[in-house]
């Protein structure tokens, strides 16, 4: 008998009672163990009910600051004050350990940021997102900003980019997203949301069957935000003010497929002007065709 990957309705309200009543996120997943559920599955759909409901979970509270049974790694993310990749030199600023992040300093030049954002001006259409049913792109409110992708090694100067952004989230670039930029005008934020496909999300195959999880996300300031429009990480009180060619750096995915709850993070509203970013998303796998590198 194959080990179940999917959640049933009434599995999902046992965990939320469960959770409920103060029972340890652990114990669930052992009696789902035992119910013929696959163990990082079942870990992963605790984590995610845990996640839906938290002020519901007096467990949720009681767990420590360390996302429940994720086991950090070594970070994908190079050693060190400096990353030199192979045509500029990029500073790491700050580092956290519990989840993985990191503020980058210098990661695209002034002559980039302008670049990116000119030529996505005109290519500008609403952004969409990944449906948790369909699995397919759609229109969402939580996201209030325009957004365009560019392929993998498009041209010569988002071949370069692309190479750059690879050599800092130290993955291969054929596991890259094809890099999305997005603006947001004043009063536009993207609620606080995870970048990895939930497994419990029907949606989440349908995204997985091209190159597998999602298990780093690099994003990148465009421009200087004049107030508002921080990246927010509310699970840990971190916020990151936008700065021209800086970046904020996270990992969420480790070699047990285990998920890091914990980089829930999203864009506070602009408050005053404006804010363009770009970002690249690395899957575990190669992710669609590159045309070069
Ligand atoms: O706007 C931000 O600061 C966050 C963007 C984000 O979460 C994303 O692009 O996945
Ligand atoms: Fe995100």
């Amino acid at each position: 008998m194959n080990a179940i990957t999917h959640l049933p309705p009434e599995w999902q309200k046992w965990i939320r009672e469960n959770l409920a009543r103060g029972c340890a996120p652990q114990s669930l997943i052992d009696d789902m163990v035992r119910n013929h559920f696959d163990p990082v599955f079942a870990r992963a759909a605790v984590n995610g009910v845990m996640t839906d409901s938290a002020p519901l979970a007096p467990a949720f509270e009681a767990l420590p600051r360390v996302a429940a049974g994720y086991v950090y790694e070594k970070p994908r993310l190079p050693a060190g004050n400096l990353i030199r990749t192979s045509d500029r030199d990029v500073r790491i600023v700050t580092r956290v350990k519990h989840p993985m992040i990191a503020v980058l300093d210098g990661v695209l030049s002034i002559e980039e940021c302008d670049e990116l954002i000119r030529r996505s001006a005109d290519k500008m259409h609403r952004s969409t997102t990944v449906d948790p049913i369909s699995g397919k792109h759609e229109v969402i409110a939580d996201r209030s900003s325009e957004g365009t992708f560019f392929q993998i090694n498009a041209d010569p100067f988002i071949a370069r980019l692309d190479r750059r952004i690879a050599e800092v989230m130290n993955s291969p670039v054929d596991h890259g997203e094809g890099l999305q930029v997005l603006h947001y005008g004043t009063g536009g934020e993207y609620k606080p949301h995870f970048d990895y496909f939930p497994p419990e999300e029907p949606g989440s195959h349908v995204q997985m069957t091209i190159g597998g999880q999602r298990v780093s996300t690099m994003v990148m300031y465009l421009n200087e935000v004049e107030e508002g429009g921080t990246t927010i990480f509310p699970e840990i009180g971190l916020e990151v003010v936008p700065k021209k060619g800086s970046a904020v750096y996270f990992e969420y995915t480790n070699s047990h497929n285990q998920l890091d709850r914990l980089t829930l993070h999203g864009g506070s509203p602009v408050t005053r002007g404006e804010k363009w970013i770009v970002t690249k998303w690395m899957r575990q796998r190669r992710y669609g065709e590159s045309a070069a590198g």
